[in-house]
């Protein structure tokens, strides 16, 4: 009964046997691997965006701080939610990676920014004078560190908005997967066709072992990402083995099943949190995070019987009686009922 979080997931064996098969004799280094090449074409057919610049780092951190120094310039600002992951879980990576550019928040319910606030925002801070922070970005995390969704409609409206200010538009897509199953939406639509200007596109909590896609739709600032990729040690010389993984990845839409798994394990679980007494969903459950509360004696059961999640008061200071639950692509129903038969005592 692991709930703590996907990253603690192992990998699908077709990606273990991918790497297996590619580790035979001798590619070339850097990223100029030749799996690279296909993987740079799948990404390109998959976003249906041809010309995109497509490049691998190791961590959903590394995606986004390089992603956002590429749109942000040191004295610029880039408008996120409170509850943003670059915010709150990057130890000010994506500050030091700007050199110096600085997070504006922006509220709204269930993790996702509302549009009225961003609105409210751009008022505030533009035209700005030269003594401001210059904002140059937006943020946007889909699926939400909150496991909800963001629809096509709903990243199009944001990304308007901000475009219309004269902003850029990043998509933190750690869970995107996650967020792509749940809206039913193609990657194009969810992505470049709503506004979104470059994706950090997620593989590490969706099973791989540690490989992140950074998708420029437009490839303008293909060359000043590959260098703070290289300066943020983020290019790996034995890159084969990160293309294999993200190759396998995407080989027989494998993405979208292990995405599909997840999220129909936090639907199991919502469904029988909800139906528990005292059990209350605080955010609507649209990919493979629920955020509920439920009665100190199934928190007690569940524990004891050796149940991994985060408690609220350890996470974010909330109540002893909320829990952050996370389900991956290896989430068994087994293990979801035998968690809420602790639960219901
Ligand atoms: C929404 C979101 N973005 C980015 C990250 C960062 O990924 P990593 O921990 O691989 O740096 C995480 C981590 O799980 C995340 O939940
Ligand atoms: C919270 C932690 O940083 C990680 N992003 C996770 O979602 O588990």
């Amino acid at each position: 009964m692991f709930f703590a979080s996907d990253n603690a997931s192992a990998v699908p064996p077709q990606v273990i046997d991918a790497l297996a098969r590619a580790n035979d004799g001798y590619e070339m280094p850097y990223g100029n691997d030749t799996v690279m090449t296909g993987v740079r074409a799948r990404l390109r057919e998959v976003f249906e965006a041809p010309e995109a610049a497509v490049y691998l780092v190791s961590t959903g951190t590394a995606a986004n701080v390089l992603s956002l120094a590429c749109l942000c310039p040191p004295w610029g600002a880039v408008l996120c939610h409170d509850t943003a992951h670059v915010q709150v879980d990057e130890c000010n990576a994506p500050e030091a990676f700007m050199n110096g550019g600085k997070l504006l928040t922006v509220p709204g319910d269930g993790g996702r920014i509302d549009p009225e606030a961003l609105k409210e925002a751009l008022a505030r801070l533009l035209p700005a004078a030269v003594h401001n922070a210059q904002p140059a970005a937006l943020t946007l995390t889909n699926t939400t560190e909150m496991g909800t969704v963001y629809s096509p409609d709903q990243v199009a409206q944001l990304a308007g908005l901000a475009k219309g200010a004269g902003l850029s538009v990043h998509m933190d897509g750690a869970r995107f997967a996650n967020a792509l199953v749940s809206s039913g939406a193609t990657p194009a639509e969810m992505t470049w066709k709503a506004g979104v200007d470059v994706l950090s596109f997620g593989g590490t909590k969706n099973g791989l072992m540690g490989v992140e896609a950074v998708i420029l739709f437009d490839p303008a600032k293909a060359q000043e990402f590959e260098f703070r990729r290289k300066r943020g040690a983020q290019l790996f010389s034995k890159h084969r083995y990160l293309s294999a993984q993200m190759q396998a990845y995407l080989a027989d839409d494998l993405w979208l099943d292990l995405a599909k798994r997840a999220n129909r394990a936090a639907a199991r679980l919502a469904d029988g949190i909800a139906a528990l007494p005292g059990g209350r969903l605080m955010h609507p459950v649209e990919a493979n995070m629920l955020f509920a509360e439920f009665p100190a004696e199934g928190h007690a059961r569940a524990t004891a019987a050796g149940a991994t999640y985060y408690n609220l008061a350890e996470l974010a200071g909330g109540s002893e009686l909320g829990a952050r639950l996370v389900t991956s692509w290896s989430t068994s129903d087994a293990e979801v009922d035998a968690f809420l038969s602790h639960l219901r005592g």
